[in-house]
């Protein structure tokens, strides 16, 4: 197939890698690799995770015949870097320094830049990174979080629900930047973000405990709990991290992250089961309230997207409490590699300039 931009898309999520390749817009490849609970507990650090995802990535090519020096450029999702502007970033050097030194956190798609350079600089392409989870739109009040000392932040899957926003904009025929929208991703982490007009004024921070719990991580906590649990002499400051992320929520109950697993228990029987992913669910359902009350009732849809809506049962379950605010859509799966796909290729066509990161 003649192309002229052949892009390699990297997109490490929290249980999974997920690859594609473009020859242009067209797919030419698509790969979900998942990982086990287990598979990830043998490393300490998320970095230390850089090999091994690299590895399964260029072996996923090699059986699929795509030649390494074949491509143009790779595209990795941008991890937690200073809170940023959207866009299509180059991986620089002072990126590649922030994202190993894990100075703004810990999270998988921190790997999508890094491995996105390692990659490149085999056959000597440039890497970027697109729209990374610390995209930074709220609202000066939703900065507040109750103590002085404390700010919110803007933490989530930036890149897909924007890119599930505008999709949906375009097929009823308008424009994301005139529309008011909750979205609610629903992955190994769960994000609920406030979109009035085109940005996202309010989001419960997906990595830090706010929120609803998901399928590896708690969510907001008792406070007045949680310091008993870290004063307790029980845990470390690490143990207590990856009880907030990684090992919290449905792992913290059931042992899995894997959602697809607990709707075949709930079939089996185990009613355990059950009502852990119901009250997920429920939480899911309060956030969707509240993002109402930011947006002042004026909300033109409710997007439900992620791994975890290709389940109707789940998102039935949401669906029954919020339908009173507005009409829900389903947007199962996401549409990050793609939308990594057409920020690499802005850059490459030279209809947008790649921003630096300073
Ligand atoms: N058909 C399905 N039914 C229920 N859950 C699903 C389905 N497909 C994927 N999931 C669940 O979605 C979650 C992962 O969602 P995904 O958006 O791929 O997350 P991430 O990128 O955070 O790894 C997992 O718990 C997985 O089991
Ligand atoms: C850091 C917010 C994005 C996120 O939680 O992604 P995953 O669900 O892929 O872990």
């Amino acid at each position: 197939m003649s192309a002229k931009h052949r892009l390699l898309i990297i997109n490490p999520g929290s249980t999974s890698t997920k690859i594609a390749v473009f020859y242009d817009e067209d797919i030419v490849l698509e790969k979900t690799l998942r990982h086990s609970v287990e598979e990830l507990s043998k490393y300490e650090n998320i970095t230390d995770q850089i090999a091994f995802r690299k590895d399964i990535i260029l072996k996923t090519l090699e059986e699929n015949q795509i030649l390494l020096e074949s491509l143009s450029a790779v595209v990795g999702r941008g991890g937690l870097l200073k809170p940023i502007p959207g866009g299509t970033y180059k991986v620089n050097e002072k990126m590649l320094e922030d994202l190993r030194s894990r100075t703004y956190g810990e999270h998988a798609s921190n790997l999508g830049g890094i491995i996105a350079y390692e990659i490149g600089k085999m056959i000597d392409v440039e890497a970027f990174i697109v729209d990374p989870v610390v995209v930074d739109e709220l609202q000066d009040i939703a900065r507040i979080s109750g103590l002085k000392e404390i700010e919110r932040k803007s933490i989530f899957h930036a890149l897909n629900q924007k890119a599930v926003a505008r999709r949906h904009a375009k097929l009823q025929g308008k424009a994301y930047e005139d529309m008011n929208l909750i979205i609610a991703h629903l992955g190994g982490g769960v994000s609920v973000g406030a979109h009035e007009r085109g940005r996202v004024i309010d989001v419960a921070n997906a990595l830090d405990g706010e929120g609803p719990f998901s399928p590896e991580r708690s969510g907001g906590l008792p406070v007045g709990d949680l310091i008993k649990l870290c004063y307790s002499g029980k845990y470390t400051y690490e143990d207590m991290r990856s009880m907030i992320v990684g090992k919290g929520g449905m792992v913290s109950y059931l042992n899995t992250n894997n959602a697809m697993e607990v709707c075949e228990r709930i079939k089996a029987g185990d009613d355990y089961a059950k009502s852990i992913y119901y009250a997920m669910a429920y939480q899911i359902a309060k956030e969707i309230g509240s993002c109402a009350a930011v947006l002042k009732g004026k909300v033109d849809g409710i997007l439900l997207t992620g791994g975890i809506a290709h389940d109707k049962m789940f998102t039935g379950w949401i669906e029954e409490r919020v339908s009173f605010i507005s009409k829900v859509f389903i947007y199962p799966g996401e549409d990050e590699l793609t939308a990594l796909a057409e920020g690499g290729l802005r850059v490459l066509r030279g209809e947008e300039v790649a921003k630096e990161y300073i």
